[in-house]
């Protein structure tokens, strides 16, 4: 396939294309069918079918007869175009499409559309080279999606291979973040969002028009060099949950391994007591609770190591290390992860005493007693423990559970920047507060009684500790009077050695030091 010399086509990537009468490379563009509409009447008659295609209505071609090509097919017919199918094979497919829409073999199709989806994989697209010819000077719409290896292995998106083949015609990137199903049933509201881009701005607006019709909303995303990055978003799953979510179920497994080893292994290894009963409620409700209550430290700590570095440098003007700037950033994931998890552990604490072990224990106590002669088993002390560290759980869950309702958007959006980060940064800082009191009330004086040190490991409870003091030490210290004052000139934008910022290298030795207070 040799190109036929004209200026802007690259006979290295080309497709290759006879001569012809239009410019190459700009797209061309009849203005007579830009200034038709391109919604017109009703095609769907009232008892909801299909309604033959008004010969009127604006054609839209579409090449392949897939899964994509059917539904989107079938909401165009239901949006009011006339749909041009192209087919290797129109009389194998033509059944799988609704009446209204034509199917035929594909250079039938492309000769009578100005808009072309392309809903064939990337691979094939070299197939379509024959066309080039009738698809000159056409709008080709790319909807495909890479798998995650084409796209980090290709680099070149697929709708810029496209252009690079079809260099007449012009490509634009969208609807690749619909799926095949959406486009069916229909969007459900106006705001499912479709990412379109183009170096033709006329073209997006003729793609973006018709993705209105159909009921989507586009957004205007630039250039066609932005498709590698619109081909990259059906890619991830869930992309800022992915550290946290780790980080929470690699905190799980370690606690539910080591409360798994003092609770269940050990009595069974050291008396023959088989307690493996636990593992499905027991062991995951002493397990969870730690998660939560860990991973709420971890939401406060790197705030608390941010203001540590703004003391230490003395400015607010120099970056934070990466891994800190990841962390601060991905705090609402790991706040929200911890909110999940303490809910589940009051639903798992509310299912204790219906377990029917619990109620053998209670039996098999009430008998020992009879058998012993006691009555009246009182310990005030136990009494008044389990009363304040249940209700100070309870609190602690109900100050979380603001934090989590204020991060919806819709009430975010209704508070102003300073309500948001007083229950934010107050209000969380009390939640974690109330945890430690609830975890401390709990373990009581447990952390100091030799049996409870199952194989030397000490009871869980001692262990989670730990970082949550620390942050609340840390936030108490940032109160004194002496350590605030600084803070806060800090990030006003004083700084302890301002002469860093405007002299030069050589001037650096002997720069003074200056308040800007
Ligand atoms: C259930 C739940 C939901 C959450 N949802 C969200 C959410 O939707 N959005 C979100 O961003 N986060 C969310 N988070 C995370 C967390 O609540 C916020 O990141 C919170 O703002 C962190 O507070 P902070 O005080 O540690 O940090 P910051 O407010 O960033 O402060 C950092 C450090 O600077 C100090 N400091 C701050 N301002 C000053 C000042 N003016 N003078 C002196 N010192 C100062 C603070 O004491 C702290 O040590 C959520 C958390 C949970 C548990
Ligand atoms: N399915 C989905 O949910 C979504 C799909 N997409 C994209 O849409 C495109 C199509 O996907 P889908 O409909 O699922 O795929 P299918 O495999 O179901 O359909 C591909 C179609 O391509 C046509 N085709 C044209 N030339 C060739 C060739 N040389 N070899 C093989 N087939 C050819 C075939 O039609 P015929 O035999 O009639 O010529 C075939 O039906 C892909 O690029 C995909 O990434 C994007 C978003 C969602
Ligand atoms: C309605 C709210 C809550 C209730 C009813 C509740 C109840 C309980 C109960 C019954 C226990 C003892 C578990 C056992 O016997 O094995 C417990 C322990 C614990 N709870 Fe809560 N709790 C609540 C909220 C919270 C919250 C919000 C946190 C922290 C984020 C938390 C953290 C802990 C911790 C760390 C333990 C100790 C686990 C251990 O080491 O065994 N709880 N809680
Ligand atoms: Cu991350
Ligand atoms: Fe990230």
């Amino acid at each position: 396939m040799a190109a036929e010399g004209s200026g802007a086509q690259d006979p290295a990537l080309g497709c290759g294309e006879p001569p012809t009468t239009k410019n190459s490379g700009s797209a061309t563009s009849t203005p007579g069918e830009m200034d038709k509409p391109l919604i017109s009447r009703r095609l769907v008659d009232s008892d909801g079918s299909l309604a033959e295609a008004a010969s009127g209505a604006p054609k839209v071609g579409i090449l392949g007869t897939g899964d994509f090509a059917r539904s989107l097919a079938t909401r165009l017919v239901r949006s009011g175009f006339s749909v041009v199918v192209g087919s290797r094979n129109p009389k194998r497919t033509a059944g799988l499409f609704p009446s209204a829409a034509q199917v035929v073999f594909q250079a039938e199709a492309v000769e009578s559309s100005e808009v072309i989806f392309v809903a064939v994989f990337r691979e094939h697209y070299s197939s379509l080279c024959g066309l080039s010819g009738q698809l000159a000077g056409k709008i080709l719409v790319d909807v495909s999606n890479p798998t995650e290896q084409e796209h980090l292995q290709l680099r070149e998106s697929n709708a810029e291979y496209l252009a690079a083949l079809f260099p007449t015609c012009t490509v634009v990137k969208a609807f690749n973040v619909i799926s095949a199903w959406t486009l069916q049933a229909g969007p459900r509201d106006g705001n499912r969002q479709v990412p379109i881009c183009s170096d033709q701005p006329e073209a997006k607006r003729v793609v973006s028009e018709l993705a209105h019709a159909m009921g989507f909303t586009p957004v205007d995303v630039g250039s066609l060099a932005a498709a590698w990055e619109v081909e990259a978003r059906p890619l991830h799953l869930f992309p800022s949950w992915k550290v946290p979510v780790l980080l929470a179920l690699g905190l799980f497994v370690f606690f539910y391994a080591y409360n798994l080893t003092r609770d269940v292994l050990q009595p069974y290894v050291r008396e023959g007591k088989s307690k493996f009963y636990k593992l499905p409620l027991s062991v995951v409700n002493t397990s969870l609770p730690c998660v939560a209550y860990v991973l709420l430290s971890l939401v406060y700590l790197p705030g608390v190591l941010a203001a540590a570095l703004q003391l230490w440098r003395g400015t607010k003007y120099s970056r934070f290390p990466d891994w800190l700037d990841h962390w601060l950033q991905h705090r609402k994931q790991i706040g929200l992860l911890s909110f999940f998890c303490a809910a589940l552990h009051a639903l798992y604490s509310m299912c204790l005493p219906l377990r029917i072990s619990y109620r053998y224990d209670l039996v098999n106590l009430a008998l020992k007693q009879v058998l012993t002669n006691k009555s009246h088993l009182w310990v005030e002390e136990n009494v008044w423990r389990m009363e304040i560290y249940l209700s100070l759980g309870v609190l602690a869950l109900g100050t979380l559970s603001l934090l989590a309702v204020t991060s919806l958007p819709s009430i975010a959006n209704s508070l102003n920047w300073r309500e948001f980060s007083f229950v934010q940064s107050s209000l969380g800082f009390v939640a974690l507060v109330l945890s430690t009191l609830h975890t401390l009330t709990y373990g009581w004086t447990r952390a100091f009684e030799e049996s409870r040190y199952k194989f030397y490991l000490p009871p869980t409870f001692t262990l989670t500790l730990l970082v949550p003091c620390l942050v609340i030490l840390a936030k108490a210290l940032f109160l004194l009077p002496c350590v605030s004052r600084r803070l806060t000139r800090i990030r006003r934008g004083w700084e302890k050695d301002s002469a860093v910022k405007f002299t030069l290298p050589v001037d650096h030795a002997l720069g003074q030091k200056t308040s800007h207070l």
